[in-house]
């Protein structure tokens, strides 16, 4: 790629990379200098080009000397598509994700389904990249432009043809995806989260909406889960577009649910699609799942996949790591559950998924992450009181605030709970206290594998912790 096609300009200089870390900067990179919400990169663009940044893309205001400035207004989505041109080409078919929660198990299932397809698939998100045989972490849910176009563009080069990535609010809001066409969008739901970030639910919202007025291609297909009440905005938003809309949910046209019936290890779901009735045996409890899983069918079929052939690809799709994953049945016979609720939303849908198979009490165990939105920890401790014969309030990953004071932001909503510092001595309580017909539910961490505490990371796996304690 010669610089020259970037600037427009005549003479043509050869771009070796794409860097927004100027740390990263090499001889011949094109470096994006963006204002964080931390720090602003403007300030490194002096540095930047002294270790070799040809070109530099900021607002037409910054300060460049000695290297091209290619001025935008919005220069993170002009770097994203700059970028792009270097890194593609790209997997054929590219879908994306959004919505509070869900993301990760959906592009999880949507990948599962592709596979089963016979398709070569991957997915990216909060679980890292993911294909047949393989798994790399990032780091984020939606990793920066850099590391997520080039992860995008080296799938290819394996042969992937079809890719699923999370779109987180974040990633949206910084133009992480940017450059990648893609051909399916699906929304999940709303809930609250990140408002640290994002500042009110109508900024976080409008940042999620991005996805359906920016990012879907024109002739893309919105996925919309209608049982959620914010889904008439999505639609709406596809239907002023002209994009196809393949809306999923209790009230869906394209696949209805027209019941649900739990069963031990999963659920008989009907479903209704091109006006019959296909019926599936999902091995996955809670509705939860089954609405992930039929929001992934629905991506699945948006891009050209058959629908009954994908309805009935449903009974085959695995667990999804740290989504109501047992880890353990302790020794009265309580099983221990796993799951990666950390909003009240999916707390409340995790208990909900849980309590039909409880005989006995459902004992909670969760926290909530530190240097993360304050507000939504007192809804979290609210909806947990609501559901939950027994709550054990304790630790999640603190980061930099003291976790006294996140418990206690906690217990404000949770009457009655008991407080545990630790989370091991916390998982042990609860693990101790249940008897043969309870269930055990700790929220919050899921797949993770390291508990946040100040700047380190200590090992910390809620599964094998449980499977620990339990013994
Ligand atoms: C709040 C947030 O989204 N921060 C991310 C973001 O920061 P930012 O653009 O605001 O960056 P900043 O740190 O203020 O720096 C501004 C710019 O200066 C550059 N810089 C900075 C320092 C330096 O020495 N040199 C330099 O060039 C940075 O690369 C950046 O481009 O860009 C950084 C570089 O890509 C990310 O590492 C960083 O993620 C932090 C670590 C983070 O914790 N992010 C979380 C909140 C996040 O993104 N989560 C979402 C949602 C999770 C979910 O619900 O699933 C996710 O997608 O993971
Ligand atoms: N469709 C859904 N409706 C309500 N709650 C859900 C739904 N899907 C998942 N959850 C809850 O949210 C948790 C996280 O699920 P998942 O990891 O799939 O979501 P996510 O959107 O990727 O989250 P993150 O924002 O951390 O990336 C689950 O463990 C479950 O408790
Ligand atoms: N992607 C989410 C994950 C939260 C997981 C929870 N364990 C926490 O640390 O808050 C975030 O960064 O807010
Ligand atoms: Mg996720």
């Amino acid at each position: 790629m010669k610089l020259g096609i970037i600037t427009g300009g005549g003479e043509a200089e050869t771009v070796t990379g794409f860097a927004i870390d100027h740390r990263k900067v090499a001889p011949g990179t094109v470096f994006g200098a963006f204002e964080g919400a931390r720090v602003n990169g403007e300030d490194f663009i002096d540095a930047a080009v002294a270790s070799g940044a040809i070109a530099v893309v900021a607002r037409p205001g910054a300060r460049v000397e000695g290297a091209a400035h290619i001025a935008d207004k919005r220069p993170r989505e002009r770097f994203a598509n700059l970028a792009a041109q270097f890194f593609a080409p790209f997997p054929a078919t590219n879908v994306a994700v959004t919505g509070t929660n869900g993301k990760t198990s959906t592009v999880e299932m949507t990948r599962q389904l592709w596979r089963m397809a016979g398709d070569h698939a991957a997915s990216i998100g909060t679980l890292g990249v993911n294909t047949d045989s393989d798994n790399a972490r990032t780091g984020l849910t939606t990793p920066d432009v850099v590391t997520f176009l080039s992860n995008v563009a080296g799938l290819a080069r394996e042969g992937v043809t079809h890719l699923a990535f999370e779109a987180s609010s974040h990633g949206l809001s910084q133009y992480r995806t940017e450059g990648v066409p893609v051909r399916a969008a699906a929304f999940t739901n709303l809930g609250r989260d990140h408002l640290d970030y994002h500042g009110d639910m109508a900024a976080y919202f409008t940042a999620k909406l991005r996805l359906f007025s920016e990012v879907l291609s024109p002739e893309g297909t919105a996925v919309v889960w209608v049982d959620d009440p914010q889904s008439d905005r999505v639609i709406d938003l596809a239907r002023a577009r002209g994009n196809r809309l393949v809306s999923v949910g209790t009230h869906g046209d394209t696949l209805r649910l027209v019941s649900r019936d739990p069963t031990l290890l999963g659920q008989g779901l009907v479903i209704e699609a091109e006006g019959r009735e296909h019926r599936v045996t999902l091995p996955l409890i809670g509705a939860y799942q089954a609405a992930n899983a039929l929001i992934a069918a629905g991506l699945v079929i948006a891009t050209g996949g058959d629908v009954a052939t994908t309805l009935a690809n449903l009974a085959r799709l695995q667990p999804v790591r740290g989504r109501l994953e047992r880890a353990v049945i302790t020794k009265q016979g309580a099983p221990v559950y796993i799951d990666y609720a950390h909003t009240a939303d999916a707390l409340e849908a995790a208990m909900l998924a849980l309590k039909p198979h409880a005989a006995g009490r459902l004992i909670v165990v969760f926290g909530a992450g530190g240097d993360r939105d304050t507000g939504k920890r007192e809804p979290m401790g609210q909806v947990a009181a609501q559901h939950a014969d027994s709550i054990i309030v304790t630790d999640d990953n603190p980061r930099g605030e003291n976790p006294a004071e996140i418990r206690r932001m906690i217990l404000k909503g949770a009457r009655g709970a008991s407080e545990v510092e630790g989370r091991r001595d916390a998982i042990a309580a609860a693990i101790a206290e249940a008897e043969a017909q309870d269930i055990v539910l700790i929220a919050g961490k899921g797949h993770e594998q390291g508990q946040i505490v100040g700047d380190m990371v200590l090992p910390f796996d809620d599964v094998t912790v449980a499977r620990e304690v339990a013994s």
